[in-house]
């Protein structure tokens, strides 16, 4: 049982352009899908629809478009009720594969609300649901106003100290990623794309990473060497890398067609997690992620592939020294 909680989550609407972005104009859009969105219930649903069981955490009301649209494909969730809709996040995408991501701040969480999310959490991780235990708590996407930075550093720690002995895995960026990797409880793994590597290292230039996998490993290897089992470093269309204390690799899927980005890192940890959950090894685990964020990417707005639509075998891996 893996258990993702989305904080901030959104409805996912995505626009397809048959011309260029143009700023201040009135466009007429070639296409238009909605899908349940935030990281944590990508990642549920990309694990549901590999059947691997899943609990997607959920601030929102149950009659919430996507509460009902987790309903209708299956998806389990314990959601928290906010008294709020859950915001809209638009994508919009321009012929090429360009995206342009305009995203609301979400829900305001009180002091009460916060508590009670927690509680959710920490009881849901802790609990046998379903008959099975939790191996993964994965927590992701943005905090929503009125959740403070060190939110999910504090989490990890609660968790912790509840007695949670799985696997935590953090997917968030700025300053709730940097908080988390300074936090005294380190998170099992993390995921950050080049953008979020060079905010936790202090580099000034991302796309530097990003082109170069041997700096992403060596830049990754000081957050290993402070307590982070792994991190999952991904870099668009580079691949990813995988820094662990057993080593590093690079992989690298042969190229694809895009249709939309958004979501693609989100499948990446999950099928990582997949992997995971089935016993491969961290290096096929990290061949899986890759397949998984390429099979992302073909697919239009935020839709999620199936663990047998990816293609692993058109991965290529090598070892990093670091
Ligand atoms: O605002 P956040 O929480 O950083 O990101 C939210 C979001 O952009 O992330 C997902 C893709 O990773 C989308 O489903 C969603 O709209």
């Amino acid at each position: 049982m893996i258990i993702t909680l989305t904080a901030n989550p959104s409805l996912d609407r995505t626009i397809e352009l048959g011309a260029p972005l143009a700023h201040g104009a009135v466009q007429r859009a070639t296409g238009a899908v909605q899908d349940p969105g935030g990281k944590g219930v990508n990642i549920s649903r990309a694990l549901h629809i590999s059947h691997v069981p899943t609990l997607a955490v959920i601030p929102g009301e149950a009659t919430d478009p996507v509460l009902t649209g987790l309903r209708e494909v299956g998806v389990e969730y314990a959601n928290l009720s906010t008294g709020e809709p859950i915001r809209s996040n638009i994508t919009v995408v321009d012929p090429d594969g360009t995206t342009t991501k305009l995203n609301a701040p979400g829900t305001h969480f009180t002091p009460e609300l916060r508590q009670a999310l927690d509680q959710l959490v920490v009881e849901r991780a802790c609990a046998v649901n379903d008959g099975q235990q939790t191996h993964w708590v994965v927590l992701a996407g943005s905090l929503p106003p009125g959740l403070d930075a060190s939110y999910y550093a504090e989490l990890v720690g609660k968790l912790r100290s509840a007695g949670f002995t799985g696997n935590i895995a953090v997917d968030t960026s700025e300053a709730p990623l940097i908080a988390t990797a300074r936090g005294e409880h380190k998170p099992t793994l993390i995921k950050p794309n080049s953008e979020e590597l060079a905010q936790l290292t202090g580099s000034d230039n991302w796309r530097e990473l990003e082109a170069s996998p041997e700096l992403t490993a060596r830049t990754a290897r000081h957050l290993v060497d402070q307590g982070i089992r792994y991190v999952l470093a991904t870099l668009g269309g580079e691949g990813a890398v995988l820094i662990s204390a057993e080593g590093a690799w690079w992989a690298k899927h042969e190229p694809v067609t895009v249709r939309s980005t958004v979501g693609a890192g989100d499948c990446s940890l999950a099928g990582f997690l997949i992997a995971h959950e089935l016993g491969a090894s961290p290096q096929d685990a990290l061949v899986q992620a890759v397949a998984h964020g390429s099979a992302a990417a073909s697919l239009p707005g935020t839709r999620v592939p199936a663990l047998e639509a990816t293609t692993p075998q058109k991965v290529t891996v090598q070892a990093l020294a670091v």
